[in-house]
């Protein structure tokens, strides 16, 4: 068990990439001019829903909480924000595609998007009432419970990846929390579906504190082009870190109490070592985190092996009291 002391989590944010296509493949139905869609089969209007408070808001727009008048269930609401310059609605066109597409229990559900005549868009999701990752902030966070939280990330990552989908922004903020234990991953609105153009995948879009050596620097020596076309070892590395922060409770790339910077942050991803578990950890701990954050992308473990990786395998075998609240 490791004690969380003075943690400290990062957002620290890039602009997004300008190199995003405007338009989508064709295999996804999307009218992507219109952004009207639905992702549910039991459409829910939006005069149905009782708004009840703000969950927070991004730079998207505003979450909020919102019960079903007729069903009294629980949802989030996303609403996007009006004046969204070029980049930011090819965003939210990106994120709008990957919700349609995706159906796992370990991923936000999107239930339905509202538009209204003036043109407010609204994303229906499940409601995940802890919050963040960033909310086990002061937190002791023992070994069992890192790893129930590991394998239900895992699960999203290796659905995603074997649908080619690489989300690119695997961060504590973009993970969401409930008391029924789960853990689902969000926030699609830099994930790119990998298609025939693999060079842009590793475009410079997400959060840097987060991002793979590759990413950061993929013209750095050593980087082979086998590193580079490897495109979901990004998202193991950013998992490998997020899940070692959440460990410890402070960015582990940097010293605990030193204040992040961008350059000291490229300069510990490209130049240092890779941050290891702690001494006092179990063997199996140290191990799976190794073996996420390898600086070579080739090297890194998948998704499905780190599925299989000792330290998730004795979760099935018993009881284990993993109540995080
Ligand atoms: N499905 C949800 N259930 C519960 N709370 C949520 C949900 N989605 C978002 N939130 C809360 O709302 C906040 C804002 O979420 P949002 O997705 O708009 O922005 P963000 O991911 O923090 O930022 P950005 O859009 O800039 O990346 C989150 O930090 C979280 O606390």
């Amino acid at each position: 068990m490791v004690l969380v002391r003075n943690p400290r989590f990062l957002n620290l944010k890039l602009q997004p990439s300008t190199t995003t296509p405007s338009t989508f493949p064709s295999c996804f139905p999307i009218a992507a001019a219109s952004m009207v869609t639905s992702c549910a089969s039991n459409s829910i209007s939006t005069t149905d829903l009782d708004r009840m408070n703000v969950l927070g808001s991004g730079n998207g727009g505003t979450v909020f909480k919102v019960k079903n008048k007729t069903t009294s269930e629980i949802y989030a609401l996303k609403k996007i924000k009006e004046d969204m310059d070029s980049t930011s609605r090819q965003q939210l066109l990106r994120e709008i595609e990957i919700l349609r597409l995706v159906n796992y229990s370990s991923i936000v559900k999107c239930h339905d998007i509202f538009q209204n005549p003036s043109g407010e868009v609204s994303i229906l999701m499940d409601y995940m009432d802890l919050g963040t990752l960033e909310s086990l902030r002061g937190k002791v966070v023992t070994e069992d419970q890192l790893a129930l939280m590991a394998r239900q990330i895992l699960q999203g990552l290796n659905y995603l990846h074997e649908l080619k989908i690489v989300h690119r922004d695997i961060k504590p903020a973009n993970l969401l929390r409930s008391s029924k234990e789960e853990v689902k991953i969000a926030d699609f609105g830099v994930s790119k579906i990998v298609a025939k153009s693999l060079n842009k995948c590793n475009s410079f879009v997400g959060t840097y504190a987060y991002m793979s050596p590759e990413r950061l620097d993929s013209e750095a020596e050593g980087v082979t082009e086998e590193d580079r076309s490897n495109v979901y070892a990004g998202d193991i590395w950013s998992f490998g870190l997020t899940m070692l922060e959440i460990l410890v409770g402070y960015f582990p790339l940097l010293p605990q109490g030193q204040k992040p910077d961008q350059a000291a942050i490229i300069c510990a991803v490209c130049f240092g070592e890779p941050p290891k578990a702690p001494e006092e950890c179990s063997d199996k701990l140290k191990s799976f985190i190794d073996c996420c954050l390898r600086k070579k992308a080739s090297e890194r473990w998948t998704a499905s092996q780190l599925l299989n990786h000792p330290f998730l395998q004795h979760l099935d075998n018993g009881y284990i009291d993993c109540c995080l609240q």
